[in-house]
């Protein structure tokens, strides 16, 4: 991706969105080092890039214990409010709820009593407090932002770990409506007992936590909220080349290709199997961007509206493999009309032919002049593999 005027600053003490709470939190949090958070200017604003050339399946980023991490309210009396098992653990027979507040359930007391230990213990007073209902998401995230302020003695609350996160607050403001949004805030700061002039600032954070924050899914449902100032760094890609997974309040980001040297870190927001169209609508609905990936601009033309992620990978892929299509096409061939050589790299270069031309086939897209020539190819692949076998 062509990032152009971006600069590269390494995660400097003011950049880094864990810089306030290394020195006071004593949360066991691990990071690999093979990331850097890049100012890429424009809209893409911040975003992480690869420090060294990264390899499928390598594990890019491991967080224990994200920053917040909460069962969403439709799902927070049926899942453990820890690890979001359903099920429950040890000598529980049912998900348990806890004594004090009945706002959250367990699997586990080993599951109750870090939960605790982590962030209940604050907020178990405040829950107490409210009817039946509980409290919608963000609302709840929120109120746990401001305790983390409270409980990590940040005496400038300014120095919050989403300070310089993006919060497009306008258009929060215009689609949630202002009004609505203060209510939620001024709960938030009323509950976490902060004082009432951090009203504007937990406006702020309310949007910053919205825009930045990722649904947790768990047996492909998508039962959790998750707010972690590193992830948040991370810019959406409709062909991404990582990938976020959650397993109890732990996340990691792995690769789900190579990743080149100073090339963006990238992850998916959405379902990236939608139509153009669509996943604009929803980039731009819930998080409030008009998406600059390549492959929204790769696109942009009337035909690519309706790419599936096949035909984007099959395109891809062909323009990939169009130089070497050429070289075979081109190549002087012998009296029996195969080319002239049998060296590894083109026995290679026409394997790949082989599969791209098979997955176009499976998909019915081959019909324009690069499918001729990869059928040419294939047949011209099928003698040579005939003659090699014989040699
Ligand atoms: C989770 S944040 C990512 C980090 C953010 N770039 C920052 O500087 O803090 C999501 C926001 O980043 C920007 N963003 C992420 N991916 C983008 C993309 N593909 N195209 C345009 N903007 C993007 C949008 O402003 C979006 O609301």
């Amino acid at each position: 991706m062509a990032h152009p005027g971006s600069s590269t600053s390494g995660i400097s003490e003011q950049g880094d969105p864990f810089a306030k709470l290394k020195d006071t939190s004593s949360a066991p949090r691990r990071t690999f080092n093979l990331t850097q958070v890049v100012n890429h200017g424009g809209a893409l604003a911040h975003g992480l890039t690869a420090k060294i050339d990264i390899d499928r399946g390598d594990q890019i980023i491991e967080v224990c214990d994200a920053y917040i991490l909460l069962p969403k309210n439709s799902h927070i009396s049926s899942v453990c409010y820890w690890c979001f098992s359903r099920e429950p653990n040890g000598p529980y027979e049912k998900l348990m709820p806890c004594k004090a507040c009945m706002k959250v359930v367990y699997c586990s007391y080993k599951c109750q009593r870090t939960a605790w230990e982590h962030i209940h213990k604050a907020e178990c007073p405040p829950l107490r407090n409210l009817g039946i209902r509980p409290l919608p998401t963000v609302t709840h995230a929120l109120l746990q932002a401001l305790l983390h302020f409270t409980r990590r003695e940040i005496s400038d609350p300014r120095k919050n770990p989403a300070a310089t996160l993006v919060g497009s607050v306008d258009d929060m403001k215009a689609s949630n409506g202002e009004g609505a949004m203060q209510l939620q805030a001024m709960a938030a700061v009323h509950y976490s007992g902060v004082p009432p002039q951090l009203i504007p600032l937990a406006c702020e954070l309310f949007c910053k936590m919205e825009i930045n924050s990722f649904q947790v899914k768990h047996f492909n449902e998508m039962v959790g909220y998750c707010f972690d100032p590193l992830l948040a760094r991370m810019n959406h890609s409709c062909d991404p080349n990582a990938e976020v997974s959650f397993s109890e309040h732990d996340y990691r980001v792995t690769a789900l290709r190579g990743i080149k040297k100073d090339e963006p870190v990238v992850i998916s927001y959405i379902d990236v199997n939608n139509d153009r169209d669509t996943r604009r609508k929803e980039l731009k609905e819930r998080w409030h961007f008009d998406c600059k990936c390549v492959r929204c601009e790769g696109e942009a033309g009337p035909e690519g509206k309706y790419f599936t992620l096949t035909d984007y990978l099959y395109n891809k892929r062909l323009v990939q493999l169009q130089p070497k299509i050429d070289e075979f096409v081109n190549h002087p061939r012998n009296k029996a009309g195969l080319p002239n050589v049998s060296g590894r790299p083109l026995y290679e270069a026409l394997r790949h032919i082989a599969l791209t031309q098979a997955r176009a086939e499976m998909d019915g897209v081959n019909t324009n002049a690069e499918s001729l020539a990869l059928k040419n190819a294939m047949y011209d692949l099928r003698w040579i593999e005939t003659v090699m076998c014989r040699c």
